[in-house]
């Protein structure tokens, strides 16, 4: 089984089920904010954080953000994925431009106080060969993500994004449809069980929206590496509390 080190997510082996890791977005705009998020978490069983840093207010402020990351490790011992969410793909409008964000990117790789950082398949080539580059110097994953927050795309275009992550050198690869019915649900399960058996790299997946909840829970049995739940807040439509996804996860590892 391969072990990426840095989020720790397992590949599918041939047909089993994958039991999911379980990650919780932290969304505060503040440190105090942040702060009061993962305390909250103490006594959960959440294996990773996401600081969706497009929810921090003083987003330009770099020093603070390393600071801060390292703050979240230390105190909550637990891998850290950073994400600066697109709007268009679902996150907080922010003043930073495509050039800066980079920047952001680079220097919170070179501090090496995360563990994986989430780059959106919309971004560039040139950027994203060249963050994959940095983040492998230090031994971080790098997620290569799409999202739709308005429709499932057909299964043959989803399997396309995947292999474009896997081809661009992903560690992780992850999507994310808004479905428009459950046939979309089944869509998106049947994507994530075909290409988790065929790719070399852990793939996460959901299905969004009240429709994709079971995806939240069940895609682990398709073989999907990685479930979002929420914390104090949910940074995505149909995200479940973390206590209630643990409760199922438990009840179907224990008895698969
Ligand atoms: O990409 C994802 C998945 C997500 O959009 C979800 O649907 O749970 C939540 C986001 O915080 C995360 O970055």
């Amino acid at each position: 089984m391969n072990m990426s080190m840095g989020l720790q997510l397992h590949t599918r082996k041939g047909d089993e089920a994958v039991h999911p890791k379980i990650c919780v977005p932290l969304m505060g705009k503040n440190r105090e904010a942040l702060q009061d998020e993962w305390k909250q978490l103490r006594k959960k069983t959440v294996d990773l954080l996401e600081w969706r840093v497009d929810y921090f207010e003083k987003n330009r402020d770099v020093d603070l953000i390393i600071d801060i990351a390292e703050e979240i490790h230390r105190e909550t011992t637990r891998p850290l994925l950073f994400t600066k969410r697109s709007e268009a793909e679902g996150g907080q409008a922010v003043s930073l431009n495509e050039d800066e964000v980079v920047q952001l990117y680079e220097a919170v790789i070179a501090s090496a106080a995360v563990h994986g950082i989430d780059i959106e398949l919309r971004q560039s080539e040139k950027n994203t060969q060249h963050l994959i580059e940095q983040a492998r110097n230090q031994e971080i994953d790098v997620i290569l993500s799409h999202h739709n927050f308005t429709e499932t795309p057909p299964a043959q275009r989803l399997e396309e994004k995947i292999r474009e992550a896997v081809d661009l050198g992903a560690d992780v690869a992850k999507i994310a449809v808004m479905p428009q019915s459950k046939t979309d649900v089944l869509t998106l399960l049947q994507v994530t069980e075909k290409m988790s058996r065929t790719i070399p790299i852990p793939l996460i997946s959901m299905a969004m929206g009240v429709n994709g909840m079971i995806s939240r829970l069940a895609g682990g049995v398709f073989g999907s590496a990685l479930t979002f739940a929420s914390g104090a807040q949910a940074s995505a439509p149909g995200q479940i509390p973390v206590a209630d996804v643990e409760q199922v996860l438990r009840i179907l590892n224990r008895n698969m």
